[in-house]
């Protein structure tokens, strides 16, 4: 019976703001729709969805992000109306980002490379153009305006609305006035939701429960990161000098005056305001379940500096009164990205939440997450989205800490490795202290403290800038240190994890591209795959035992790796350990490496005794550690992973040991430097977005053995394919990831990450580019700060491209 209530479906949405209806609709496309069910609560839209301002913007210097936006013009443009019958009231007025400062403009003009890379629409203008446009505002100081003419804004509810009709014609069932009450998981592995009106049995359960996911994810067992904020709008009287115009007006965003934007809402001006200091965070336990298109009183003393800049800007509003505000709650996650992805720990419960643009990024974000559930993967990288990149250090007075950090910076400038401070340290390595003390300037990666550099002669903080800062010559001391002599570095924040017993080889020889480390003590670079032959994460494997295998992989995959292997785990006998917390791990690098390494232990260190690749447990200052001999930085090295209490006493014997050889504390940003001077690929490349041919690591699979995902790995049938660059530096700015790549004046991909190689005076790149342009020796062009630079396809590792470094046998010296 249609009207009756289903008490089983293969998807169970909780939630019908943007962000639900959204995945329902792509659920609905991708060929799920009549096996998902929606509940609502109240009504559609009524949470947080209804009272967003509506805009959606280009301007963003976020690869993955833009494409979902450019998506979402679409669908807002004409596809959603042309598709469902349903109006969205698309409003095609353009926008201007203001600039202010020589920072700003430089934001802008990476903006525009990437924005060109994804073929957006795209210019940077002068204060004349934009007066042209916009005659209201006042432009004094400013410098210039990225302009992007194809944005607009959109009626949110409209949207959502649509998009519902939509689902409903793919089969999508969608039920109002129904609130969940629970949500179990039970011995089937199935879900359980239990709703005011019974409960449904279902197989993937979604929480998109925008400013309730928190307490929803508390019923069953998670901690999903998120704090709703309060953001407000002001809409004014009608704007006499806005009757008559023959267009309307683009979306003016003003990151410095207004920490905001402004916009017509038909004759009359709209106000929106990220005040900068102040926050208001809310519901920190509890969002009361009866709240319904909730709004809270103004609060004009935390947004008034702000609204004064802004009537001071828009001099047309400065006599007219607000009309309205709107003052609601939007969900902030600790860090700015949204949650979008399977929920920590458990299998087929799904995240579609914590999104504070869900009109601008909801529903290409919804799309992706509909791939990842249906085919196994989603079309982007989801690295900067997955739930799982957060980890139970992740608590409840941390979050709102974070999320009002994050919600301050909204209209701050995006600085590469910008470095959230707030609620910091929250997992210190064992030698966070002396490190600090040493001049380290550390950076948060999955709650672990790494240092990134270590400031000599400079402030010990972080210089922002888009171009070269002091701490490029931080960086190319440091490598020069490792490449000539020897350096240290804290790698303690890599994820740790031991897989041992009887099934542990066939377990990881499954999941497993490359061939398995054979004999104890041999180590394996690998990937694993997902089901739709997509990269999941590389990783080193050790072979401790015979049947005792530890895995080390960048820091913020532990969940997806732990997940990965629970998920897959058919059976096996196995015991999978997470490592991360209680191990610390030390990468010892150079030349000199083998000598200060001989002054600490007994052991063999030569060739024949230590072979490259390989393990051993060796002594060091009385500690039992494991000496793994491999270097990321392309050197004679050595990783030594061993408990926590070991660590200082290790450390401090390496350094005392090295002195003599001039040993030198480097951090990550050398360790990046060096990496791409040999040719590492990193987590930047080696994304769900990709296969192995696609990444150019097809030399890491063995395709005489069987691994999940292989017969994807295969097609030779490539879209783009993973090139090695080097690029003519200018001095100035080496770019920092997702710039257009140009062939004969067109656009042939983007780059993933990018740096300036000191050893070898050139900046380089991975970039991901049509197959046409990927023959070493092509000359391409690479879009940096808006300018087309002169760049090269590399056929080897831009440094000791024979790997003669980390192999040598250089005896110990006297
Ligand atoms: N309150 C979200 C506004 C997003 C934007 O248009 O910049």
């Amino acid at each position: 019976m249609a009207n009756e209530f289903p008490s089983t479906a293969r998807v169970v949405i909780v939630g019908g703001g943007v962000m639900g209806v959204g995945l329902a609709y792509h659920l609905g496309h991708e060929g799920w729709g009549a096996d998902t069910v929606l509940l609502e609560k109240s009504e559609l839209t009524s949470g947080s969805t209804w009272h967003a301002a509506g805009q959606i913007t280009h301007s963003t210097s976020s690869f993955g992000l833009g494409k979902c936006v450019d998506y979402n013009i679409s669908l807002y443009s004409g596809v959603l109306e042309a598709e469902t019958g349903q109006p969205v009231t698309w409003h095609g007025c353009g926008s201007f980002r203001l600039a202010y400062t020589e920072d700003e403009m430089d934001w802008l003009r990476h903006t525009l490379s990437v924005g060109r890379a994804l073929g957006f629409n795209i210019e940077l203008v002068g204060p004349e153009e934009i007066a042209k446009q916009h005659p209201f505002y006042n432009l004094d100081g400013v410098l210039g305006a990225l302009h992007t003419p194809d944005d607009g804004h959109v009626d949110p509810t409209n949207v959502t609305m649509a998009m519902a009709a939509g689902a409903r014609q793919k089969g999508v069932r969608i039920i109002r006035q129904c609130r969940a009450t629970n949500i179990t998981q039970l011995p089937s592995g199935e879900w359980q939701v239990e709703t005011e009106r019974g409960a449904i049995t279902c197989e993937h359960v979604v929480n998109a429960g925008g400013t309730y996911a928190r307490q929803m994810g508390e019923w069953s067992g998670l901690q999903l990161p998120m704090t709703s904020m309060t953001h407000h709008y002001f809409v004014t009287e009608p704007v006499p000098e806005f009757q008559g115009l023959e267009r309307e007006l683009p979306v003016i965003r003003d990151d410095k005056k207004v920490s905001g934007y402004i916009r017509m809402e038909q004759n009359r001006g709209l106000i929106g305001i990220y005040e900068k200091e102040n926050p208001n965070s809310v519901w920190h336990d509890h969002c009361p379940w009866e709240y319904e298109n909730w709004l809270f009183d103004a609060d004009y003393d935390r947004v008034m500096p702000y609204l004064e800049e802004s009537l001071n800007r828009m001099p047309v509003f400065a006599e007219l009164g607000i009309q309205r505000d709107v003052h609601g709650a939007i969900s902030h996650p600790p860090d700015g990205n949204p949650l979008i992805g399977p929920a920590p720990g458990v299998r087929n419960y799904w995240c579609c939440c914590g999104t504070q643009i869900g009109i601008g990024w909801g529903p290409g974000l919804t799309r992706e997450l509909a791939r990842w559930m249906v085919h196994g993967s989603a079309d982007i990288s989801m690295r900067d989205f997955d739930p799982r990149r957060f980890g139970s250090y992740a608590t409840k007075d941390w979050q709102v800490v974070k999320a009002e950090e994050d919600y301050c910076l909204r209209h701050e400038i995006p600085f590469p490795h910008f470095n959230r401070l707030a609620g910091r340290p929250i997992k210190p390595s064992p030698l966070h202290e002396l490190l600090k003390a040493k001049g380290a300037v550390h950076e948060e990666v999955y709650g672990f403290e790494r240092p990134r550099f270590f400031a000599k002669g400079i402030a010990q903080e972080d210089h922002y800038s888009f171009n070269r800062t002091p701490v490029d010559d931080m960086i190319a001391s440091e490598v020069k240190a490792v490449r000539e002599a020897v350096g240290i570095m804290d790698v303690t924040a890599f994820t740790k994890v031991m897989v041992q017993g009887p099934d542990a080889y066939a377990l990881l020889d499954r999941l497993t591209a490359n061939r398995m480390p054979q004999k104890v003590g041999a180590i394996t670079l690998t990937h694993m795959l997902n089901r739709a032959g997509r990269i999941e994460l590389e990783t080193t494997i050790v072979r401790m035992g015979e049947d005792r295998f530890y895995l080390v992989c960048a820091a913020f995959f532990e969940q997806r790796l732990l997940d990965h292997l629970a998920h897959q785990r058919d059976g096996e006998d196995v015991t999978i350990t997470a490592l991360s917390a209680n191990w610390s791990a030390l990468s010892l690098n150079g030349p000199l490496a083998r000598d200060v390494l001989a002054n600490c232990t007994d052991a063999d260190l030569s060739n024949a005794g230590f072979r490259w690749l390989s393990a051993q447990e060796i002594n060091v200052a009385g500690h039992s550690i494991w000496a793994l001999r491999m270097s990321y930085a392309g050197e004679l090295g050595w990783e030594f992973h061993m408990p926590n209490a070991a660590c200082l006493d290790v450390y401090n014997a390496l350094w005392t040991a090295g002195e003599p050889h001039g040993i030198t504390d480097y951090g990550s940003f050398a360790m990046n430097a060096m990496r791409m001077e040999k040719g590492f690929k990193g987590a930047g490349e080696l994304t769900n977005e990709v296969t192995l041919a696609e990444a150019d690591v097809l030399r890491f699979a063995r395709q005489d053995k069987d691994y999940l995902g292989r017969d994807k790995t295969l097609n030779t049938d490539l879209p783009w394919i993973c090139a090695y660059l080097e690029i003519e530096p200018d001095g100035k700015a080496d770019g920092h990831g997702g710039e257009a790549v140009m062939l004969d004046g067109d656009v042939v991909g983007a780059t993933a990450s990018v740096v300036f190689g000191p050893t070898v005076g050139k900046i380089l790149a991975f970039a991901y580019v049509k197959p046409s342009a990927a023959t070493p020796g092509t000359e391409l062009e690479v879009v940096i700060h808006g300018q087309a630079r002169a760049a090269r396809v590399l056929g080897e590792p831009a440094y000791d491209p024979n790997s003669d470094k980390p192999r040598t046998d250089a005896k110990v010296s006297a």
